[in-house]
Formats: structure tokens, C-alpha cells, sequence
């Protein structure tokens, strides 16, 4: 591959005097004022998301609703599809169910159609508010490295996917020409609602033609003809991965799949074996879900569909894989005995729980803050192997739409669009643009090391109301001069899932429901009260995910009031909602409390050193090295013991006398 026509380089603009996190003079302490801490499993109106039988032939797709058992046998595993997690409500979380929601939607017509202005007139161009609300400038983050924006993105995958509709791909249906015009009326597909590009756009040439940007609608339990989605009742959008952290984009969301994933020997999972590593098997789909120059380029086949998407992601997906064989080549050597479907589960086991460990004890605190977290429920100051007996049935585990719609979207803020590829003494050797190699791994294949090394130590853009040009105007380009508009695309998405409005949520997270726009300057600059006020009619009309994006944060977190209401809440959910979570000591294969210990000494460096061949590396690696924060020698970080895993250790933990917390 020829890099020299990839490199790229941006100039950055100096940091801006007096940032958004600055503008208050008392800190919100979101701890306090937690006034939706209430409704921890009530059950909500929404039509019965679960038991959907097989959909009936729907002229829409071939997709269908998932399938809950009526009842389950307790495993000792957790299931692909994710069903019988919970074992009164087998559906709760599983792939192919529906979404839950904080908040009645507010479709345009009720049910269905995406949501309108409070005077029944259409919400503002969506793109206009992308161009005139937001930023672009580029203003590299002074903490943290692009890995921090990128294990996001992963934790993202494991979560959610829209139903059907996802812009992650080039998509079957088509709402605007090949050249961007708008498709006539008659010819638009039922699912299309394309994002008109406004006049006098800076990018888009406009003159004389109404172009569009593609966009489809999130397929809903309506959509698919569900059984018993009640006749009148607002739709329901589907997801199609588990909503539990369960690695589901590493093993796939079902069997079947997941059959064509795995080795079935010595517990591994497929590799192919090049340049004296191991990479992802070859999609079977290459060309139609990779943008390949050469049909002989590699396009990897993995548990989640955008595996390939970008080239930050693709590595860390590699890494979750070459992860597994490494533990379960481990597992295989100490217990010969034990046959291929026993140590792929183990390995999966541990696998899940690194990763719970590195996403709730290093990640997110840096986004939700620690006292936060500790605060609400989400994570414990543990004593040494002590467990964390907080699951519990009554909370629905499932993803929230609001989140996956609109508050965990706005860290696409810190999306760089300048890749840099780094030695292992950190000098920069050369520089990708993001929109080159968007679902086109072949970059990952060549440059893997120089490509981890970027990731762990470039800074990722700064967490305010900028979204990078690559993003911005750039999008899946493919070998176009410009693309997309993610923002534009989270804006519309939000009013095709019909979410209540950023007042609605203000409310809702026991915040002051604004009156006047006025109001909104508790939490959003002055300045952006005035542009939100020159697009929209009125302030019940403002997007959660335009609302919410531009409030100044809680101190120490990473997001404002509103956002980090509905993200606390999720993960809350995530975990203790989850029977498997690893910290549980109450379920028939708890880790020991030896073996829990040793999993709490992993950290995303020791990961990553384990899976490349970095030398040295930040022990935080989610920061960017300084003062403190040394690069030190891959060996001198700890690493899970695999030893405590050998079956003739017996487990010394008795749970009547240990320490143990419970909510
Ligand atoms: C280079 C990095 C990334 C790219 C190119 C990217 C791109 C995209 C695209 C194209 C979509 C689908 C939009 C739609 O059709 O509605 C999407 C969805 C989403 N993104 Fe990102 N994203 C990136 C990183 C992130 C990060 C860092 C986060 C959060 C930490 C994130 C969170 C989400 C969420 C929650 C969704 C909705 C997923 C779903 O429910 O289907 N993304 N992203
Ligand atoms: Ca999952």
C-alpha cells in the first residue's frame, strides 16, 4: 500500500481561553441532586418488548425480532444471544430485542413518524444545526490519548446497534441518487429520511440541485411486525447485538455465528497466521462490506458486523481476539485435561471480566468521575478478593435508547481524524487521514505496531461541542471529495427514534425544565443559547442530543448534567444487571477470590502490550504520557496469573465469613 498518498497533517488550533468546563461559577454536583434514582426496576408502559416469536414475513427485511425462551436452565455460562441472563426475564438484554427508554417517545405522529416541532412544523435541518451549532476546530485533548475515545468505541460495539438502519455501512437502500440528489417521492424507500443538505452549504455544492445525505430508519418492533406490539402503541426501535458487556462483538451474538468463529481446538477462536502474527479470519463478504482497492485485500470477518469500520477499532478488535488465544493457550497448558468447549469458556469468562474490570475501574471513571460512580452503585472500594454482590433480577439490563441514541454518541467529539503512526521511541514516521481507510483494514495489516503505538500516545480531540472535519464532512467518502456528516446523522437519528426532548430529560435527571431559552444558560454558554434560539421555535423543540452536547460538564466528568444522568444510569444498569458480571461472587462459577484479585490487577497498557509488539508503554494508558506517567517496560506492568486457573487449586474463599458488599 502506498502511505505516502494517505499522510495528512492538520494544524491545530490553540486551545480556546476560558473552555466551556469554565463557565460556572458554583460546580453542579450531579451526586446530589440524583432526582431519577426512583425508578430502578418499575417497569415501563412501552408494549411487551420480549417473547417476540419469528416475524412474519415483513416487506421491510428479512430481519426479525429475537426469540425469548419462556423459561432457562441455569448455566454456568453466559449465552451467545444473551438470553436467560436473567432468569425471570429471559429477553431482558438479548440481540434482536428492543431498546428500553427513560422517557415516552415523541413521534410526530405518535406512533411512528419522526418527531416535529411543538407547532406540528418540521425540527430544523438537521445538517443546518450540524454546520451552525457545532464546531470543527481541532484541539487535541491535554489528558488523554486516542485509545480513551477508542475503547469507547468497543464498548459501544458490545452494547448497541440499531436495527437494520445503521450508517456504518453502505447501505442497500438508497434515498439519494449515486451523484446525492434526492430520490422523487414515488421512488423513496418506506424506511427513508434522508438529511437534505441546506443551502448554501460550505461543502456540499448545492446550486441549482437538492442533494441529500443517504439515511434509513432504524427498523422498530412495528417495522418487523412483532407478536404482541399492541395495535396504536408507539414503535419500538431494535437492537441487534446484547446489550450486556459481554464481548459480544468478539463472539458474535449467536451460535450459529459464533460456529463459524471459533477453532474448535485447544478453546481458540479462528486466526490466520501472516507476517508472525495472527489476524482475523477473511469475511466471506469482503466486497461488499469492505472498500477494497484489490479483491486480494483483507476484509476480517469478526462477532460484530463493523469490525473493519476504522482502523483504531480493527486494532483493538485484533488485540480482544489474539487476547483470547493467549489465554486459553494458558488455560490448555495447565489443564491438559481439559477438552475445547471448557477452555473456550474459561477463556471467554476471563476475557469478559479484564475487560469489565478495565471498563469499569480505569475507563469509566475518567468519563463519569470516580466520586460519581462510587456514589450511585457503580463501582466499590474493594478490599482484596472481596466480591460485589449487587446483581439484581428487578433491574432491566437492557440498553437505553436515549444513551445509545444520544448520550454515549457525543463522545464522537473526540474522533481524530489524523491517524498518527508511531516508532517504538514515539517519532512519527507518517500520518493517516481517517477517511481513507474507513472500512479498509488493509492499513491495519501493514502498519499494526506504528498504528498502537499512535493510539496509545496521540492525544484524542478535546470533549466539547467540535466534531472533526474528517467526520464532519468526510464520512465514508469512499473515493468521493466529501462524505458524511456524523453529527448531522446523531441529530437525525435522534428524531428518527422519536426521543423526549433535552428539556423532557432535563426534567427528568431533576434538573430545571426551561421555559424560556433563557433558562438553558444554567448549563449551556450564552453564545450557544443564541444559536439554538436562531434555529429552533421554540425551547421544547431542542434535540436531547444537541442539548445535551453542548452543557458545560460536572466537574470531574467528562460530559454535562444531562448526559451523565442518562450514561450513570446505563452503566448502572449494565452492571447490575448483569447475573455475570465479574465481580459477582454469587453465582455457580464465581471467580475465586484469588483468581478475582489477580483480574483486578489488569489495565488496558498490559493489554495492549500483550497483544503487539509495543516494548514500552504509560501504565495509564488511557492518559498521555507525562510527568508520572512514564513510559516503562511492557514486563514491569502486572499481568493475570494465570496459574490460579489450574482446576487442582482448590477455592479457599467461604462466603459466609468473607467480606462481601450488597446493595
Ligand atoms: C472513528 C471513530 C468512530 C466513527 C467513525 C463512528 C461512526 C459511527 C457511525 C457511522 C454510527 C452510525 C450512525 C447512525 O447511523 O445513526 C455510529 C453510531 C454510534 N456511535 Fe460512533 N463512531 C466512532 C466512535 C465512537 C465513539 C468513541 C463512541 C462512544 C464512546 C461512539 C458511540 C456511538 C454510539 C453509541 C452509536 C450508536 C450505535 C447504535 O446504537 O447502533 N462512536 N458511530
Ligand atoms: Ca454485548
Amino acid at each position: 500500500i502506498n502511505l505516502g498518498q494517505a499522510s495528512y497533517s492538520i494544524i491545530h488550533d490553540s486551545h480556546p481561553t476560558g473552555g466551556v468546563g469554565n463557565y460556572f461559577s458554583k460546580p453542579f454536583n450531579y451526586g446530589k441532586t440524583r432526582g431519577y434514582a426512583g425508578f430502578y426496576g418499575q417497569s415501563y408502559t412501552q408494549s411487551n418488548p420480549f417473547g417476540f416469536t419469528a416475524g412474519t414475513g415483513s416487506s421491510l427485511t428479512t430481519k426479525t425480532c429475537g426469540v425469548a425462551p419462556t423459561s432457562c436452565s441455569r448455566s454456568r455460562y453466559r449465552t451467545f444471544s444473551g438470553v436467560c441472563n436473567n432468569l425471570h426475564n429471559p429477553g431482558w438484554g438479548m440481540a434482536a430485542g428492543s431498546y428500553s427508554r427513560l422517557l415516552s417517545p415523541k413521534y410526530g405522529d405518535g406512533i411512528h413518524s419522526p418527531t416535529l416541532s411543538v407547532t406540528g412544523q418540521e425540527l430544523p435541518n438537521a445538517r443546518l444545526i450540524s454546520l451552525n451549532v457545532f464546531g470543527e476546530r481541532d484541539i487535541p485533548d491535554p489528558k488523554f490519548t486516542l485509545l480513551n475515545m477508542q475503547w469507547g468505541q468497543i464498548m459501544t460495539h458490545d452494547m448497541s446497534l440499531q436495527f437494520g438502519g445503521s450508517q456504518a455501512f453502505k447501505h442497500a437502500t438508497a434515498c439519494c441518487s449515486e451523484q446525492g440528489d434526492l430520490l422523487e417521492q414515488g421512488d423513496l424507500h418506506d424506511t427513508c429520511y434522508p438529511i437534505i443538505i441546506p443551502p448554501n452549504d460550505p461543502v456540499h455544492n448545492n446550486f441549482n440541485r437538492q442533494l441529500c445525505m443517504n439515511f434509513v430508519r432504524t427498523l422498530t418492533d412495528q417495522d418487523v411486525r412483532c407478536p404482541n406490539v399492541q395495535f396504536g402503541a408507539p414503535s419500538e426501535q431494535l437492537t441487534e447485538v446484547t446489550s450486556f458487556m459481554d464481548l459480544s462483538l468478539v463472539y458474535s451474538n449467536s451460535e450459529q455465528m459464533n460456529a463459524q468463529l471459533r477453532a474448535f481446538t485447544g478453546g481458540r477462536m479462528i486466526t490466520e497466521q501472516r507476517h508472525g502474527r495472527e489476524w482475523p479470519p477473511q469475511n466471506p463478504n469482503a466486497s461488499t462490506v469492505c472498500t477494497m482497492s484489490s479483491p486480494t485485500e483483507v476484509c476480517y470477518l469478526a462477532g460484530d458486523a463493523r469490525v473493519n469500520q476504522n482502523p483504531g477499532l480493527t486494532s483493538l478488535q485484533i488485540m480482544l481476539l489474539t487476547e483470547h488465544n493467549l489465554i486459553a493457550d494458558n488455560l490448555a497448558s495447565i489443564n491438559p485435561h481439559w477438552d475445547d468447549e471448557r477452555i473456550f469458556q474459561e477463556t471467554r469468562r476471563i476475557l469478559i471480566a479484564e475487560y469489565q474490570h478495565i471498563s469499569y475501574y480505569e475507563w469509566l471513571p475518567i468519563f463519569l468521575g470516580q466520586k460519581n460512580m462510587r456514589n450511585n452503585g457503580l463501582i466499590y472500594e474493594t478490599t482484596p478478593g472481596s466480591y460485589v454482590n449487587d446483581y439484581d433480577a428487578g433491574i432491566d439490563p437492557r440498553v437505553i435508547n436515549s444513551f445509545a441514541t444520544a448520550a454515549f454518541r457525543y463522545f464522537h467529539t473526540q474522533i481524530e481524524g489524523r491517524l498518527d503512526l508511531l516508532s517504538e521511541h514515539r517519532a512519527r514516521t507518517a500520518s493517516l487521514r481517517l477517511s481513507d481507510w474507513l472500512n479498509r483494514p488493509v492499513v491495519v495489516e501493514a502498519e499494526f505496531d506504528n498504528l498502537c503505538r499512535g493510539m496509545v500516545t496521540q492525544p484524542e480531540e478535546d470533549t466539547d461541542d467540535n466534531y472533526d472535519t474528517e467526520i464532519k464532512h468526510f464520512l465514508f467518502r469512499l473515493d468521493g471529495t466529501f462524505g458524511q456528516d456524523l453529527k448531522a446523522i446523531d441529530i437525525q437519528r435522534n428524531r428518527d427514534h422519536g426521543l423526549a426532548s433535552y428539556n423532557d430529560f432535563r426534567e427528568f435527571c431533576g434538573l430545571k425544565r426551561a421555559s424560556t431559552f433563557e433558562d438553558f444558560m444554567d448549563l449551556i454558554q450564552p453564545q450557544h443559547v443564541e444559536r439554538l434560539r436562531a434555529h429552533y421555535t421554540s425551547p421544547e423543540d431542542v434535540d436531547l442530543t444537541v442539548g445535551g452536547s453542548l452543557e458545560a460538564h460536572v466537574a470531574g466528568a467528562l460530559a454535562g448534567p444531562t448526559f451523565l444522568c442518562i450514561l450513570t444510569e446505563q452503566f448502572f444498569r449494565t452492571r447490575v444487571g448483569d447475573r455475570f458480571f465479574y465481580e459477582n461472587g454469587n453465582i455457580d462459577n464465581a471467580f475465586t477470590r484469588e483468581q478475582l484479585q489477580s483480574i483486578r490487577t489488569q489495565t488496558a497498557a498490559r493489554f495492549v502490550c500483550d497483544n503487539t509488539n509495543i516494548q514500552y508503554i504509560q501504565p495509564r494508558a488511557f492518559e498521555r504520557i507525562h510527568l508520572g506517567n512514564e513510559l516503562l517496560p511492557c514486563a514491569s506492568l502486572p499481568r493475570i496469573d494465570f496459574s490460579l486457573w489450574k482446576e487442582d487449586v482448590t477455592p479457599a474463599f467461604d462466603t459466609h465469613n468473607a467480606f462481601i458488599y450488597t446493595k
